[in-house]
């Protein structure tokens, strides 16, 4: 009877044991219906040695190119610069691949057309934001305007491009300071690891080159904050979420929640939102 729900259980695999990754990996052996974890990729083993021995069922380390080969899922859970090396060869082989780095979707296009070739599919996860479910409603008729303004802590922002290109002092701010404003596909340059949810908001409604988008550096924050307005024909909707970061500062702890979510109804009986 094990064996029998096993063989019918889809695989998933991890890209990326950190803060996403490893409550990804935690979930999954714990227990979700229908699906079995089947390998993670890491770029040191050595350092995960200890959280992978205290799995109950012990998944395959893989190289990051070869997961497609041991899952039906690959969940992408690393930097934006391994976004290519992971989803490749998955949905070159007609596997799903689940993008936390969304950013980097936008310097990878044609792996869309590669996928939608091959049979394969990339999933988007709400991630860190909020109502994509309305958003993605309002674009089958037609939305006027998405902005949307970001707010974090100093922690959560040291070190992105666009602050050490402008050499921006923000550690010795006493106020907010905004940093930028411009479309969310600069904005994702600018801050690869700080707005992957703008361009999720993006490709739920009217793309990178229309949502408008705002990022300050608040010091009087402690949680990583984003607030949308959308103007659609069909609706006028605002709506906030204020993130707890996890131990990656620049990350909140929703997003592996957003993941196990979406993991979830991949068999699930019963789906809620869209
Ligand atoms: N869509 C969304 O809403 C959100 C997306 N993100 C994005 O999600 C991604 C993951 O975030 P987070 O988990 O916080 O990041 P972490 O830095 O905590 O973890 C990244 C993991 O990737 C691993 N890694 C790095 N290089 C490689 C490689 N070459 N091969 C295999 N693994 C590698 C790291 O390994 P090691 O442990 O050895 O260092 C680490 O385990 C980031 O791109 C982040 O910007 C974040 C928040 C929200
Ligand atoms: O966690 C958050 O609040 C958002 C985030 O880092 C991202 O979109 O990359």
């Amino acid at each position: 009877m094990t064996d029998q729900k096993a063989s019918n259980d889809l695989r998933v695999a991890i890209a990326g044991l950190g803060s996403i990754g490893s409550k990804i990996v935690t979930a999954l052996d714990q227990g979700i219906e229908g699906l079995a974890l089947s390998a993670v990729a890491v770029r040191d083993p050595a350092k995960h040695q200890a959280f992978l021995s205290g799995l109950r069922h012990r998944p395959q380390i893989l190289p990051i190119d070869q997961l497609g080969d041991a899952a039906d899922i690959v969940v992408e859970c690393a930097p934006s610069s391994q976004l290519r090396a992971i989803v490749e060869p998955a949905v070159k082989r007609g596997r799903s691949a689940v993008v936390v780095s969304v950013g980097g979707l936008l310097d990878n296009f044609d792996l869309v057309d590669l996928a939608r070739a091959k049979g394969g599919r990339i999933l988007v996860p709400t991630g860190a934001l909020i109502g994509l479910d309305a958003v993605n409603a309002a674009a089958v008729g037609t939305i006027h305007s998405v902005k949307m303004v970001t707010r974090k802590p100093i922690d959560g922002l040291r070190g992105a491009p666009f602050i050490v290109q402008n050499n921006i002092d923000i550690d010795n701010l006493r106020e907010p300071l905004k940093l930028f404003e411009g479309s969310a596909r600069d904005a994702a340059k600018g801050f690869p690891a700080n707005v992957n949810v703008a361009v999720a908001l993006s490709l739920a409604g009217i793309g990178p080159d229309r949502t408008q988008m705002q990022v300050w550096a608040d010091p009087t924050v402690t949680r990583n904050v984003h607030r949308i307005e959308v103007e659609a024909d069909s609706a006028r909707f605002s709506m906030s979420i204020e993130n707890i970061p996890s131990e990656n500062p620049k990350t909140g702890m929703i997003t592996a929640l957003s993941v196990i979510a979406l993991l979830r109804k991949q068999r699930a009986t019963l789906c809620v939102g869209t």
